[in-house]
């Protein structure tokens, strides 16, 4: 593997065994996913006397990518290293379920996601310091974007595309305002794109849409650029596995990896003996783990810190096991309760959008070139050229390509500049305290959920920071991503998802098999409100049919299509054409007061768990409170420094 470079003989052991743990480790990390293994690459570097243990239920494979090369998709091989989930249907879109895919390897989903790093805009992040309010424990921790921001700097390194591709393709960046960070998580942009991609810019420039030089300094809305996470000369896939992993590997004799392990639980001892420490006991629980393959059990003692970081479905399983959870639902489980936690697994989000489609009648011209149909169909020297090329130093090629790297983002006054202002005061009335019992009815039912004060509270906060930021030009409320106008046998095709959607999914245990896969139930569509966003986004993006460019080409929309223009036409056709995931879950451990419903504190710690023995944080895409304007990936990368710069700040001064 290109990154790794040296032989691992000389070094100290570090991806151990069972047999091979340490009677105790000071830190523990479950999972070696995208935050994880950020906070255990920097606690091992911060800390050389200190141990530190990745559990990882996946191998060290560095897993094939879904999307490497990108435009090969064959067979099922992609699948190695990732879980799939199947949800509960949906009843108010026509029962439809939703396919997501998980990372299971030693990188996470950073190792199998489609490589699209970009970042929410700034009020994304300032929206979860709203939703927090001011004051409590950790106030001097600040999350919104002034916070992070240092944070998604030091997360990857940039590397500028020569000036030859910038000039073709039109590249645009600004290192000042979005990197400078040498940390080897690979940005980069591709020598290479499809000769129609510059169709849909220059349709949308068309549109009236400013171009954004960086869209990874705070303000996107506009035409973005977005980097590929892939090494800058080899164009091979670039992920936490490699980054914060094999390149430290047996270079940090206090950092040990252990695959193809489950964390079942974690188990506070029934009675604290460590000695007490600032007026508290200092004991962390025992981490439960579990041989994937011999099913034998055995428990891990730490001194410090267990950081859970299994992402958004597999981190709330494993409170939940642990009986930090809803309380009812831990009952009916026959779980008994350690904290009573109703958010664990609560305020489930995912990006979900449906398609538009166009047939373009009047064909490319010969300067259009080179498309997707060249790689897929009947050309076989172009197809044998590519997969050469790739293999080139540098890679050159349409292999060099992740899922795309271009996007529009909208805001809601600029996509709906007629309707916009009544459905932010429809918000905000739902959220009102008089609006309560409407507002509870869009929960799931029960004392956990609709008729628990501090979920409702919570919601009810989350939605009056939301009305905020759907009223601002500058906040993009949909995404539509492009990479290519011609897949073969189809016409373009765009999606307009929901950046910020209203209704709230859950995570729940699988009763009868609590060890499996958690069952998911996105509920999308359970705010009603959701169908008015969705219906102003796809009103916008079609009238791409309209611009000069898709008139050039005599676009004709094939779907909406033109006898679908009512509201009630159109929520049918979401109903029957959504696609509930684009593989964002976040929020089930949500960084939030406990009296809104959250489930950690600004400094990631439990809530609850300091009565226990403490030493028990979430640092993954769970503890964001509202998901963010953007794929993820970068965001769990720069939750991931952020987690380890408050632990390592907090063991430097003692004051855990
Ligand atoms: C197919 C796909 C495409 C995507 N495309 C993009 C994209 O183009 N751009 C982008 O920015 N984002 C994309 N994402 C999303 C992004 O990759 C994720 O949001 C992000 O990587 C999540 O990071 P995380 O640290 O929260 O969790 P993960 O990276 O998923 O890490 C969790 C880790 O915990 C391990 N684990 C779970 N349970 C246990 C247990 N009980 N014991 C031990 N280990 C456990 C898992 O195996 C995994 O390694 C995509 C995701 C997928 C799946």
């Amino acid at each position: 593997h290109q990154h790794t470079g040296h032989s691992h003989a000389r070094h100290k052991r570090q991806l151990v065994t069972a047999s091979q743990l340490r009677d105790s480790y000071d830190f523990v990390v479950v999972g070696a996913g995208t935050s994880g293994l950020t906070v255990a690459d920097r606690l091992s570097e911060a800390f050389p006397a200190k141990t530190v243990l990745v559990i990882e239920y996946g191998d060290l494979e560095y897993a094939p990518g879904a999307f490497e090369p990108p435009t090969l998709w064959e067979g099922t091989d992609y699948l190695a290293g990732s879980w799939e989930f199947f949800t509960q249907p949906s009843p108010v879109m026509n029962n439809k379920t939703a396919y997501v895919m998980v990372g299971k390897t030693v990188g996470g989903s950073s190792a199998v996601n489609g490589q699209f790093l970009d970042r929410g805009s700034q009020y994304d992040y300032n929206a979860w310091e709203d939703v927090y309010g001011k004051g409590g424990q950790g106030s001097n921790i600040k999350w919104n974007w002034k916070g992070l921001h240092q944070h998604f700097k030091k997360s990857v390194k940039f590397t500028k595309p020569s000036a030859a591709d910038a000039e073709k393709y039109g590249y645009t960046w600004d290192v000042d305002a979005a990197y400078g960070g040498n940390t080897p998580i690979y940005a980069s942009f591709p020598p290479f794109q499809w000769g129609d991609q510059k169709i849909f810019m220059s349709a949308y420039q068309e549109l009236g849409l400013k171009t954004q030089k960086e869209c990874a300094g705070g303000d996107k809305e506009g035409v973005c650029w977005v980097p590929t996470t892939a090494h800058p000369v080899t164009m091979k896939r670039s992920h936490s596995g490699l980054g914060h992993y094999s390149l430290v590997e047996g270079t940090r004799s206090n950092y040990d990896l252990l695959v193809k392990h489950q964390v079942t639980r974690v188990v506070y001892p029934p009675s604290p003996k460590a000695p007490k420490k600032n007026g508290k006991y200092h004991q962390p629980p025992l981490v439960e783990v579990k041989d994937v393959s011999s099913c034998s059990r055995l428990n891990i003692t730490v001194k410090a810190e267990v950081i859970i970081s299994a992402g958004a479905f597999n981190t709330p399983a494993i409170l939940q096991r642990s009986g930090i959870g809803p309380r009812s639902f831990l009952k009916s489980a026959n779980i008994p309760l350690v904290i009573d936690s109703p958010g664990v697994g609560a305020n489930l989000q995912d990006h979900g959008g449906s398609p538009v489609t166009w047939n373009f009648n009047v064909p490319f011209d010969s300067s259009i070139s080179p498309l997707p149909a060249d790689v897929s169909d009947a050309n076989a020297t172009y197809y044998e050229l590519a997969k050469s090329q790739i293999d080139q130093t540098p890679a050159q090629g349409p292999y060099t390509l992740g899922m795309g790297n271009s996007a529009v983002y909208v805001s809601l006054p600029h996509a709906a500049p007629t309707t916009y202002k009544n459905f932010v005061s429809k918000l905000r009335s739902l959220a009102s305290p008089s609006s309560a019992s409407i507002l509870a009815s869009y929960l799931p039912a029960g004392e956990d959920y609709a008729s628990n004060a501090a979920m409702l509270a919570g919601y009810q906060s989350q939605l009056l920071t939301l009305a905020e930021l759907f009223s601002n030009p500058e906040a993009p409320s949909t995404e539509s991503p492009f990479a290519s106008t011609s897949h073969p046998g189809h016409g373009p095709v765009s999606f307009a998802f929901l950046l910020h959607p209203l209704s709230r999914g859950t995570v729940h245990l699988n009763e009868s098999d609590p060890l499996g896969q958690p069952i998911l139930d996105y509920r999308a569509g359970s705010n009603p409100l959701d169908f008015s966003q969705h219906i102003a986004h796809l009103r916008y993006l079609r009238q791409l049919g309209s611009t000069p460019t898709f008139k050039k080409y005599a676009a004709v929309e094939t779907s909406p299509g033109a006898d679908v223009q009512t509201d009630e036409e159109l929520i049918e056709y979401i109903k029957n054409s959504i696609v509930l995931s684009f593989q964002h879950p976040c929020c089930t451990a949500a960084m939030m007061p406990r009296d809104k419903g959250g489930v950690v504190g600004r400094d990631l710690k439990v809530h609850g768990a300091e009565n226990l023995g403490g030493g028990l944080r979430v640092a993954d895409m769970s503890i964001a409170p509202l998901l963010v304007g953007s794929h993820t990936s970068a965001t769990a990368y720069a939750i991931g420094e952020k987690a380890a710069d408050i632990i390592i700040k907090e063991w430097s001064t003692g004051k855990n």
